[in-house]
């Protein structure tokens, strides 16, 4: 017995690369035979033709219509005219070989009953043998053991071939050896000529029976296996000695057959069926096995696949010679042979180098290893620059990333700052128009002719972009003392909330709020002659501007707002409390025109006789008893009816019998609506309800469950007062010229209709309970350019008095 030392194994396992295993997948070939005599006598034709080395084509030249394919290509095919030498030489040999380096290998034959496979095998055994002989010759420093075993599987029964006895064998699964066969005889070959010997005997005794298709068909599965053994002459007999040790079988499969081709009866039959059941079992062993190791493969399904199951998939190299017949009638058989070559060529298998080492090589081999591997702790290799740089690069790469992604967050930040900043400066400009008009607002707030009365709540004030009404964009912002701070202020709004006194000044804090009679002759005698002066020459400009861009071009303005509104950029609501500071696009009013009218129209007292009259009983409209509020729908006809008389209608063409009445009227069917959407005037006078009763602050916080009906509702009940107040362009004027309160008002609802649809915006993206018109805002956008009327009216009555 030859022996090798351990550095040489290592030197041989470099070498060899199969020191951890060599992951490959089953060779592949397919031998075509010639057409046998009997076929040739029957005028069959060769349906086969090996079109290059690795396909095999299928020629149909009955033109048949098929499932199958018609090309096929494999390792290597060979043709008929190919020789057995030719097979082994191109295809099986370096499998076959693998042994002599200490791997285990097999060599199959598959096909159908008389197609090659034992005439195939026969040669492929000599061939391998032999070269194994002369490698041996050749290697003269390595010494070398054959050992020749033998055996058939019949009737899945194992018989040893090499034994006279006919008891069948048994397998056993060994926990080193992995699946032996018990008692089976083992020869140790003496030369060449002994293995012919034995190769005799296995013929001799293997189960040949004839059928209709092969006279000498194989009735078993034969494996023929030689176990080689070698090791290094110089290390022979010495502690450190090991040696290489592997096998390769010679797999000659029975053929499967059709019991009406092969005409087999009785004995032939049992076997045939036998023989088609083992060989089923391999086909589905090796389809499993062409889709991965997955899952469990039924080696144990048959003595066939468990005996060979490290040639499928396991420790050795394979290679499958699938075998095939040209004749015509063998045409599906030889198309199965096909499919079952296509699976096998998926099946990897994963070959290793086989050392056995005596104990003394293995504990030295060990020590050797240990003290590698301490040496390697002591004096840690030197970094893998090429890996660290290659880590740094990744590194690298994904920090510039972020770093793009932060500048892309900053610029956006950027603008959005300078949005704002830019909305600040709108603010402050607008402010300080407003502060001109200070006092006049003091007045406005403070007059007693106000009708609808805020209590405790806030009165709102919308500022324009520029002084120019026809340039005017409409921002509006609820503040409280937490959002005064706030930097993204876009509109200031002044609030009334706990003490008048504490109101918060407009602009330069020449303004004042809401206040009774004493303050508000106060502030007139505050007025200072200059400032009217200065306010009526500014108001005479505004008026000016008026004249030149009348309202009556109501598409213009309609279409003015339509851009606003489809372009976000331009017409914004911003909230300033910071946690709620992104700029919301402002969604449009309600829209009315499409509302069907009902006959619950309220009766208008101070409409002209002959018109429509507008009668408002109260008990319909609940109240704080019912708690209900009118359907939306109803409401929503009382609007649509007054903004159709509004748009059907031009000031020259206004019937108005008495203003004070219309106005009273008015008033009261703002005020009834108004407590019918709060529930009841309890609590307050109509419009004088605050934001906060109808709980809007509250539902920022905590929306109830159904607050999208609830704040639609409340939307439009606003939405219909301020309609209410807007009816026409000659009663507007009116409002604005006698009834002081009202401009404020209908500005203050406009403001509040706006933050209603920022709430709407921010609690309800995509609801579609929302369906938003655009028609208050250029009616809101008339109030304000008629706003500096009223003004100069009360500078007029100021001026008056003083000089008076
Ligand atoms: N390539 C070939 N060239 C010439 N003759 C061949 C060739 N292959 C097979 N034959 C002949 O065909 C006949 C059947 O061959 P063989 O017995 O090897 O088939 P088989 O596949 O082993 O059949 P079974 O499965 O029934 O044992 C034999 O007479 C054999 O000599």
């Amino acid at each position: 017995m030859g022996a090798i030392g351990g550095e040489e194994l290592m030197n041989w396992e470099k070498m060899e690369g199969v020191g951890n295993g060599r992951e490959e997948k089953i060779l592949v070939l397919v031998r075509l035979r010639p057409l046998n005599e009997k076929e040739i006598a029957r005028n069959d034709v060769s349906d086969w033709e090996c079109i290059n080395d690795t396909t095999v084509l299928f020629r149909n030249s009955l033109q048949e219509r098929s499932m199958f394919p018609t090309a096929y290509s494999f390792d290597r095919v060979f043709s008929g005219d190919a020789t057995t030498r030719q097979v082994y030489d191109e295809g099986a040999k370096g499998i076959a070989l693998s042994v002599v380096s200490g791997i285990n290998s097999s060599i199959f034959a598959y096909g159908q009953t008389s197609s090659g496979k034992t005439y195939t095998m026969t040669g492929i055994t000599e061939y391998t043998v032999a070269d194994i002989y002369a490698y041996m010759q050749k290697h003269e420093e390595r010494a070398f053991v054959l050992k020749f075993s033998a055996i058939e599987i019949y009737n899945e029964a194992i018989r040893d071939l090499l034994s006279t006895d006919n008891i069948p064998l048994r397998v056993l699964d060994d926990p080193e050896k992995g699946t032996i066969i018990e008692k089976l005889t083992e020869e140790t070959l003496r030369d060449w000529g002994h293995l012919k010997q034995l190769l005799s005997v296995c013929e001799a005794q293997r189960k040949v029976g004839e059928t209709s298709l092969n006279e000498t068909s194989s009735r078993s599965h034969q494996i023929l296996r030689l176990t080689i053994e070698s090791s290094a002459n110089e290390f022979i007999g010495k502690d450190k000695s090991t040696k290489l040790t592997a096998s390769v079988n010679f797999v000659d499969l029975a053929g499967s057959e059709r019991a009406a081709q092969a005409l087999s009866v009785g004995q032939r039959l049992k076997e045939g069926c036998h023989i088609n059941r083992s060989l089923l079992t391999l086909s589905t062993v090796i389809r499993k096995l062409s889709k991965g190791k997955h899952g469990h493969v039924n080696y144990r399904d048959s003595k066939l696949t468990r005996i060979l199951q490290p040639c499928l998939g396991g420790n050795a190299r394979t290679a499958i010679i699938c075998t095939l017949s040209p004749a015509r009638e063998h045409v599906e058989q030889s198309k199965n042979t096909l499919l079952f070559a296509s699976c096998a060529k998926e099946v990897t298998t994963n070959a290793q180098v086989n050392v056995v080492m005596s104990d003394k090589a293995l504990v030295k081999h060990l020590q050797k290893e240990l003290a590698r591997l301490e040496s390697e702790l002591r004096t840690p290799a030197p970094p893998d620059y090429s890996a660290l740089l290659k880590k740094k690069d990744q590194q690298i790469e994904k920090l510039e990333k972020e770093v793009r992604d932060l500048i892309k967050q900053r610029d956006l930040a950027e603008s959005r700052i300078q949005e704002l900043l830019q909305a600040v400066r709108n603010d402050q400009v607008s402010t300080q128009w407003d502060g001109r008009q200070g006092n006049a607002c003091a007045d406005e707030y403070s007059s007693e002719s106000s009708s609808i009365k805020l209590p405790g709540t806030t009165r709102h004030q919308e500022n324009s972009n520029s002084p120019s009404p026809s340039n005017r964009t409409l921002f509006a912002t609820r503040t409280d003392e937490e959002e005064s701070n706030t930097v993204c202020k876009e509109v200031r709004c002044v609030e009334t909330n706990e003490s008048i006194n504490d109101q918060t000044a407009i602009s330069n804090g020449e303004s004042e709020s809401v206040s009774g009679p004493t303050e508000t002759s106060r502030l007139r005698n505050r007025v200072n002659i200059g400032s009217l002066e200065q306010n009526f020459q500014d108001l005479q400009n505004t008026i000016n501007s008026l004249v030149t861009q009348p309202y009556g071009d109501g598409d213009d303005e309609e279409q003015e707002v339509q851009s606003q509104i489809s372009n976000p950029t331009s017409f914004k609501l911003t909230k300033s409390r910071s946690c709620r500071a992104n700029l919301v696009t402002s969604s449009s009013p309600p829209e009315f025109e499409n509302t069907p009218p009902n006959d619950f129209e309220p009766r208008f007292p101070g409409r002209p006789e002959g018109r429509k009259q507008w009668d408002i009983p109260p008990q319909e409209y609940g109240g704080a008893a019912s708690g209900g509020l009118l359907r939306s729908d109803s409401q929503s006809s009382l609007g649509s009816t007054m903004l159709e008389d509004a748009k059907n209608k031009t000031s020259g063409e206004e019937d108005i019998p008495s203003v004070d009445t219309f106005v009273a009227g008015l008033k009261k069917m703002a005020k009834l609506q108004f407590d019918q959407v709060n529930g009841s005037g309890a609590e307050g006078d109509g419009l004088g309800k605050s934001v906060k009763s109808i709980g809007i602050d509250s539902m920022m916080d905590s929306p109830p469950a159904d607050w999208p009906q609830e704040f639609a509702r409340q939307q439009k009940c606003i939405v219909e007062l301020w309609q209410a107040c807007n009816v026409s362009l000659i009663h507007r004027t009116y409002f604005f010229l006698l009834f002081r309160g009202d401009p404020m008002d209908s500005i203050y609802m406009e403001v509040e209709i706006r933050r209603l649809s920022f709430l709407k915006e921010t609690f309800s993206k995509g609801n579609p309970a929302f369906q938003d018109g655009h028609t208050l805002t250029s009616a809101s956008r008339f109030s304000l350019s008629l706003y500096p009327i009223y003004i100069l009216v009360l500078v007029c009555e100021v001026g008056w008095a003083w000089t008076s």
